[in-house]
């Protein structure tokens, strides 16, 4: 598992670490290994640090001393470094004598734009888990300066713990951020750096170890690794035979939307269940062949993706919500009853996209996304059942667990049409295997994104590909 810690926990664990090792050791190893990534980016990309041209972009604060302490490392080996200072007055002092004595060079805000447009990669250490708010006065100048120039060069940006202008703890995103091809973080991941819309402006995420414990400090989101997914995953008992192995019930798909029903279906069928049963209008065997039809004993049942909008439509997810096994609930169904219809006493996981989610929360698709850690821990709450937020990285709540989870195993293809019906089918076979709301949601959106992965492989990815990659995906897991 990966965790990430709020701001608090992380100055507490600096504070317990500093107390015992000698004054500057802590910014000492991250700048070692920030300049060791960058260092690496540079020789990817040109084949070496010497001669390489560098800009830092400096603040007032440790942040700024992180990136003049690299910068020295880098000057060392023949980088041509300039620093360019929010506040000359309240730069880092030590950092920068430092960069000076390694032969860096300091510039003003004013050379900002020159130095950018010639850099072959810029630092962004303006601002660190201190910073409040968006980017204001030169700190924003720079962060434009910088943007601008990445914009017609193609130079990678490394920003320096955080993107600077975002919101560590929560992910939220008050104005102008850096926006980074890569982020070095340093001794944990921030809750920022997973959760959008922050962890857009991330890129690829390097954490190095400085030595932090957290061994009391509550983590506000974890992410499940494969190995976790593996741990979850149900596995076929020898003695087992299909009724053992749960039986998933689909109430998806309509004669509107026939597509629906077939692609949970499909994803259902590889969900690790003993059967798929389909309760709806749409011809789905002769796609798969496999499926039970009609209504009949089930140990969890999907119900919404393309229902529609009809009386037979409320009529059989008002059935699906008086059932008392574990009930997934996705796209139609979130909308056609009133809310207290999904307040359930049986487990029920709810599957909203930001505007399903806005609809149940009686606010609007834009306050949803950009706080979405609130979004679906309010959700959670309202509706005591486990939530998963759908985004380019998903959000998963649960009203019992005091964290959140955060699917970050993800490709951008996976936003195709399509697509929430086959997590839906995967979440709900998953259920029905044994997995609470929680784990069920968790595996699915983690399993959901390795097929995209796979899939895309080959170019753009249709959600038909999707159930295709799901066995691979699950045997890559399961090894
Ligand atoms: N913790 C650890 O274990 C380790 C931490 N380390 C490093 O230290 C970093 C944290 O350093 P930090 O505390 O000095 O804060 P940092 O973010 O550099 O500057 C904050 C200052 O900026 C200002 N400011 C704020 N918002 C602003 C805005 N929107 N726009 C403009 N200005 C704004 C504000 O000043 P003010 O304006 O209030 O006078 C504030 O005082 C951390 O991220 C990591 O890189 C590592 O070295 C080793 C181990
Ligand atoms: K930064």
């Amino acid at each position: 598992m990966r965790y990430a810690y709020d701001v608090a926990s992380v100055r507490a664990a600096e504070q317990e670490l500093m107390a015992r090792l000698p004054d500057g050791t802590l910014m000492a190893r991250a700048a070692a290994g920030l300049a060791s990534v960058t260092a690496a980016i540079l020789g990817q990309a040109r084949g070496g640090v010497y001669g390489a041209r560098v800009l830092l972009l400096v603040g007032v604060g440790d942040n700024g001393g992180d990136a003049l302490y690299a910068g020295a490392l880098l000057a060392r080996r023949g980088a041509a470094v300039h620093a360019v200072l929010a506040d000359p007055d309240r730069a880092h002092a030590a950092g920068l004598a430092a960069l000076r004595g390694a032969g860096g060079r300091v510039a003003g805000p004013g050379d900002a734009r020159t130095l950018a447009g010639r850099a072959d990669l810029i630092m962004d250490g303006l601002l660190g888990i201190g910073g409040r708010g968006g980017l204001r006065g030169v700190f924003a100048e720079l962060a434009e300066a910088a943007h601008a120039a990445v914009e017609a060069t193609g130079a990678p940006i490394v920003a320096v713990d955080l993107p600077s202008g975002v919101d560590a703890d929560t992910g939220e995103v008050a104005g102008l951020a850096i926006r980074a091809a890569v982020t070095v973080t340093f001794g944990t991941f921030k809750p920022g750096l997973l959760i959008d819309p922050a962890a857009g402006h991330a890129g690829i995420v390097e954490l190095v170890d400085i030595g932090l414990d957290f061994p009391e400090a509550r983590p506000v989101a974890e992410v499940l690794q494969e190995s976790d997914v593996r741990a979850l995953l149900p596995e076929p008992a020898r003695l087992a035979q299909k009724y053992s192995r749960g039986v998933v019930g689909l109430a998806v798909g309509s004669e509107r939307y026939p597509g629906a029903a077939l692609l949970a279906t499909g994803a259902a069928l590889r969900s690790g269940v003993g059967a798929v049963r389909y309760d709806g209008p749409v011809e789905v065997v002769g796609t798969h062949p496999e499926v039970l039809l009609g209504d009949g004993r089930v140990q969890a049942w999907v119900v919404g993706s393309g229902l529609g909008q009809s009386e037979e439509a409320r009529r059989r997810l008002s059935r699906v919500l008086e059932s008392d096994v574990p009930v997934l609930v996705d796209a139609d169904g979130l909308r056609l009853l009133p809310k207290e219809s999904l307040k359930r006493s049986a487990p029920t996981l709810l599957t909203p996209h930001s505007g399903e989610a806005a609809a149940l929360l009686g606010s609007s698709a834009e306050e949803v996304d950009s706080g979405r850690i609130q979004a679906v821990r309010a959700l959670a709450r309202d509706y005591d059942a486990a939530v998963l937020l759908k985004g380019p990285f998903s959000l998963i709540a649960d009203p019992l667990a005091p964290g959140l989870r955060v699917n970050t195993h993800a490709t951008a293809y996976l936003a195709t049409a399509g697509s929430g019906d086959v997590l839906a089918g995967l979440a709900g076979g998953l259920l029905a295997g044994g997995l609470s709301a929680l784990d069920a949601a968790s595996v699915a959106a983690y399993l959901h994104g390795s097929a995209g992965l796979l899939a895309a492989r080959s170019g753009p990815v249709a959600a038909s590909d999707l159930v295709a990659a799901l066995s691979a995906a699950w045997q890559n897991v399961a090894g």
